[in-house]
């Protein structure tokens, strides 16, 4: 992913008092983790983010406790009374150019929801995820907390093609956010029950990006996942293939084994077939491009390089992007020589570098009967299939 120019920073508000849950929301386990760490790994995962700043009211030292294990800046400050006044305090603490305010009550934001907004943010200087409105929308007298007071009569059916829910993160420029705050009557500003409001009623343009009706706020108690409904890892698959020449001087790198033959394979790398398609099948199935585009055969600082090498990489930037790769399948393409005794180092070598455990990767190969090129000796090719997860 490419990152962008400004140094952000991420706001996660969880000052807030859970009061129409009935209990603190923010400590509720997903599954082996709660929604305030599903939340800070969100950020903590996402390449763009630089700093996270945590804003925290009585629940101070449960917030230090759950970043812990983060591997990017955190910084721990107190909340205020109102969300508006929460967001202003972390906003003032952030120390990015670009500021994202995110409801640590929104667990399952995506990598892709946040990626859009931010770079949204950096192009017109404020944007906010949006769905489309699914329900029709009434406007009439509010009663408090989740009731409908009795005599409810409606007001107006404002036209539905025009409705958007806006979530979070909600980004910024920082410095047009502090002068938005200067500009706004302070009582208003406080008021406020999201951050792009502030743009709006200051006169600046608010675009709004791509969310996620599973990004939803975690507010009353139909909100928590129901078993059924806990969190869901998508699954999607990818499909690569190689084939390199087999020339003289060269050596033959399989799976970053050296395998004893008289020809290797002919390329810029190590020309390592085997770990080069299972590459491309990892990275189409996170829809990330191909080898080509991440290592170019042109640049000099991949001319002879170990492809597992590459593969680490490759694991590195999945893992980024928020996936998990649960198991890869290849097939090598190859006349002679005799394969079978390679086989299990091969396994190993790729495990390794993807970090998975050997099980999980299967390396098989086959003879093409003497037919086609690889029947006739002249190359080997490979076919890999992998199959990955959203974290
Ligand atoms: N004074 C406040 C109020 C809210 N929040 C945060 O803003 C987000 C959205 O607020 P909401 O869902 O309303 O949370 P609560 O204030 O906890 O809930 P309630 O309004 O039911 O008390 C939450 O992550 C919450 O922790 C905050 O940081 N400071
Ligand atoms: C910012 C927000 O999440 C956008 O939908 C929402 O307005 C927060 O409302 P809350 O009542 O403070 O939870």
């Amino acid at each position: 992913m490419k990152r962008l120019e400004k140094k952000v920073s991420a706001v996660l508000v969880a000052a807030g008092s859970s009061t129409r849950m009935g209990f603190d929301k923010l400590s509720f386990d997903l599954g082996g983790e709660t929604v305030l760490h599903r939340s800070i790994r969100a950020f903590a995962q996402c390449p763009l983010v630089d700093e996270i700043i945590l804003v925290a009211g009585s629940n101070r030292a449960f917030a230090q406790q759950q970043a812990a294990d983060c591997a990017k800046p955190v910084c721990v400050v107190a909340g205020g009374a109102t969300r508006a006044e929460s967001a202003k305090n972390g906003v003032l603490a952030a120390s990015g150019a670009l500021v994202a305010v995110h409801d640590a009550a929104r667990p399952f934001v995506s990598q892709q929801v946040i990626t859009a907004a931010l770079e949204a943010a950096a192009r017109c200087g404020a944007a906010a995820p949006a769905v489309p409105v699914k329900d029709t929308i009434k406007a009439a007298v509010r009663g408090s907390g989740k009731t409908v007071p009795e005599s409810c009569f409606v007001h107006a059916t404002p036209d539905r093609s025009t409705l958007y829910a806006v979530q979070t993160p909600q980004c910024f420029d920082r410095a047009a956010y502090l002068a938005a705050l200067e500009e706004l009557d302070a009582e208003k500003a406080r008021l406020v029950t999201d951050d792009c409001s502030l743009f709006e009623l200051t006169g600046r343009p608010v675009q709004l990006t791509q969310g996620d009706y599973a990004n939803l706020k975690i507010t009353t108690r139909e909100d928590l996942p129901r078993p059924e409904q806990k969190e869901e890892h998508k699954m999607r698959i990818g499909h690569g293939y190689d084939v390199h020449r087999l020339v003289e001087g060269r050596k033959l790198i399989l799976g970053g084994v050296e395998v004893p033959f008289e020809k290797g394979l002919l390329g810029h790398s190590d020309a390592d077939v085997l770990a080069h398609a299972v590459m491309d099948a990892v990275l189409g199935a996170a829809a990330l491009g191909d080898i080509g585009q991440h290592f170019p055969d042109n640049d000099p600082a991949y001319s002879g390089a170990d492809s597992l090498k590459l593969a680490r990489r490759v694991a590195e930037i999945l893992k980024e992007h928020g996936f998990r790769i649960e198991n890869i399948d290849a097939t090598l393409l190859c006349q002679r020589p005799k394969l079978a005794p390679h086989i299990p180092a091969m396994r190993r070598n790729l495990a390794d570098a993807f970090g998975l455990p050997v099980d999980a990767v299967s390396v098989k190969a086959t003879t093409e009967e003497h037919l086609g090129f690889t029947g006739e000796g002249l190359g080997i090719a490979a076919h890999a299939v992998a199959l990955i997860e959203t974290l």
